[in-house]
């Protein structure tokens, strides 16, 4: 038996202040960073767990977590892998608007599509331009994804580098966000296209998953400290 620890990110500034975030970069709260620390003292309490590698978004909000987290297991020595192919889905033009706003302006219908709908593309905004994207593998950055695309991406990352190491009987931590976890989970639950509509994944609660040798669930628990 091996075990998958997924953890979205503590609050950040733009949760916070409910506005859509995708490839933003913000940084936690003060409460995200208490939510990190809990989410810590729960993974460090699951005593068969011994990952021997943590993997999270170039996003600081997930980076920071992983940090708080690794600290606080005494898992500061793992190596710590950094991919855009983790990253919060790119929300486009909706980044850095109010979700509350979004609704009156596009309509509830449409907003839950573009949120939690599998195909829906949100619209376009600009490319991004930062620096941390300039030596990876992207040929043409996003400029809006629907969770359909998120996945298309997280998944190949997925399986060279974490499913690759569970199937050696490696424990492993992924530190990442909502949406980038949906695409994930969706796959290893296998939810289908109308029910992922449903699924939410807080801040900071680690879903520990138990796997047989050939990956099949055997497994899953949600940790929360209240
Ligand atoms: O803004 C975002 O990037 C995400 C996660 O915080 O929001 P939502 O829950 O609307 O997908």
């Amino acid at each position: 038996m091996v075990k998958l620890v997924l953890l979205r990110h503590g609050e950040s500034t733009a949760n916070k202040s409910n506005v859509y975030t995708g490839w933003n970069d913000v940084g936690l709260t003060a409460k995200g960073r208490e939510q990190a620390e809990s989410a810590g003292n729960l993974i460090n309490q699951i005593t068969d767990f011994k990952p021997t590698q943590i993997h999270t978004s170039v996003l600081t909000r997930a980076i920071v977590t992983a940090n708080i987290v690794a600290d606080i297991c005494h898992f500061l020595y793992l190596p710590l892998t950094k991919t855009w192919r983790l990253n919060e889905r790119h929300y486009g033009k909706l980044r850095g608007i109010n979700k509350d706003e979004s609704r009156k302006i596009f309509g509830k219908k449409q907003v839950l599509e573009w949120r939690r709908g599998f195909y829906a593309v949100p619209p376009w905004g600009e490319k991004v331009t930062s620096r941390r994207y300039a030596s990876c593998d992207i040929h043409l950055l996003p400029r809006a994804e629907s969770l359909y695309q998120t996945q298309k991406r997280v998944l190949p990352y997925y399986q060279d580098n974490v499913a690759t190491r569970l199937k050696m009987g490696e424990d492993q931590l992924i530190v990442a966000h909502g949406s980038s976890l949906r695409a994930l989970i969706k796959k290893l639950e296998h939810i289908n296209d109308h029910d992922i509509i449903k699924l939410e994944v807080p801040n900071a609660e680690p879903i520990v998953y138990t796997f047989d040798q050939q990956l099949k669930i055997i497994d899953k628990k949600i940790l929360r400290s209240f």
